[in-house]
């Protein structure tokens, strides 16, 4: 194992803030967050400010664009890695937490590179196990109207401005996903993976939920209200898979993963590839 401490964060980083990608001072920072800018609705009576509004739509696909290629360029080198989601308030010193290390040490030794949101409690829980075992942590953080840095396990790390393209990231990179307890960021995480899974958009990819107590009232809402109505099929649960120890984390990785073949459609598909 290596270095039980976090890696020694920049002294002045405690009064930074990330826009996007860009470091600023709190006295610079802007009241409204790029994602909330982006989805601010706008009168349609009021003439001005629509003009005004298209003008600047136009504009920021620009930079929407340019957070993909960022994204990309930084996620190019990484290896083979699983996304691990989970509760951003989960304490340090809980046995949640002490969970959440050895998730990320299991699939750190296991020879995945861990990708979390970047933030504190489970991502941050997940990232330190990561770098402990010497595996790739990866941090995707995200602009928020709050003071937010990286947490202090990740090796590499992005700050995203719109919560879109982070999530793109969070599922091509990866191989998995990992649900830790969380709350409402990590059931959005957990069903858009779903969804993503249940219309084949991405193919063989498991969904594992650490915790079989707390997930069990979702597991049983899903059984006896969406099943029994008719409003997702029987199978759609077999998508995830529920355990509690990390070595079953990553056997459950490894038997859906393993045999992924290449997403890329052939000349059979008769699928074009762009
Ligand atoms: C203390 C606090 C609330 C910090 C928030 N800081 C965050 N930093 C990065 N990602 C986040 C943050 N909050 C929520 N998320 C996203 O939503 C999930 C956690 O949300 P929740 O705490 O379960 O609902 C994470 O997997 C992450 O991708």
């Amino acid at each position: 194992m290596s270095n039980p401490e976090p890696p020694t964060n920049d002294p002045e980083a405690d009064d930074a803030l990330y826009i996007g990608p860009i470091r600023v001072r709190p006295q610079q920072r802007l009241g409204k967050t790029t994602d909330r800018r982006l989805l601010e609705w706008v009168d349609p009576r009021d003439a001005e400010r629509r003009a005004e509004r298209t003008m600047r739509d136009s504009w920021r696909v620009l930079r929407i664009q340019s957070e993909f290629v960022a994204g990309f360029d930084a996620m190019s080198e990484v290896a083979e890695a699983v996304t691990v989601f989970g509760s951003a308030r989960m304490k340090p010193d809980s046995p949640e937490y002490a969970l959440g290390v050895e998730v990320g040490r299991a699939l750190g030794e296991a020879g995945y590179a861990v990708i979390t949101g970047g933030g504190p409690g489970a991502m941050q829980a997940a990232n330190q196990g990561a770098h402990q075992a010497g595996a790739q942590s990866i941090g995707l953080n995200i602009e928020l109207p709050f003071e937010q840095t990286l947490n202090p396990w990740v090796d590499l790390g992005m700050n995203f401005r719109y919560f879109f393209v982070r999530k793109t990231m969070f599922v091509k990179y990866a191989v998995g996903f990992v649900c830790l307890p969380g709350g409402l960021g990590t059931l959005d995480e957990l069903f858009e993976a779903l969804t993503l899974v249940q219309t084949k958009k991405v193919v063989r990819f498991p969904i594992v939920l650490v915790g079989t107590e707390f997930w069990a009232g979702l597991l049983d809402w899903m059984r006896d209200v969406l099943v029994a109505r008719g409003m997702i099929a029987a199978e759609d649960l077999d998508l995830l898979t529920v355990v509690d120890e990390p070595e079953d984390v990553v056997a459950a990785i490894h038997a859906t993963a393993v045999a992924r073949p290449s997403d890329r459609p052939s000349a059979a598909d008769g699928t074009m590839t762009r």
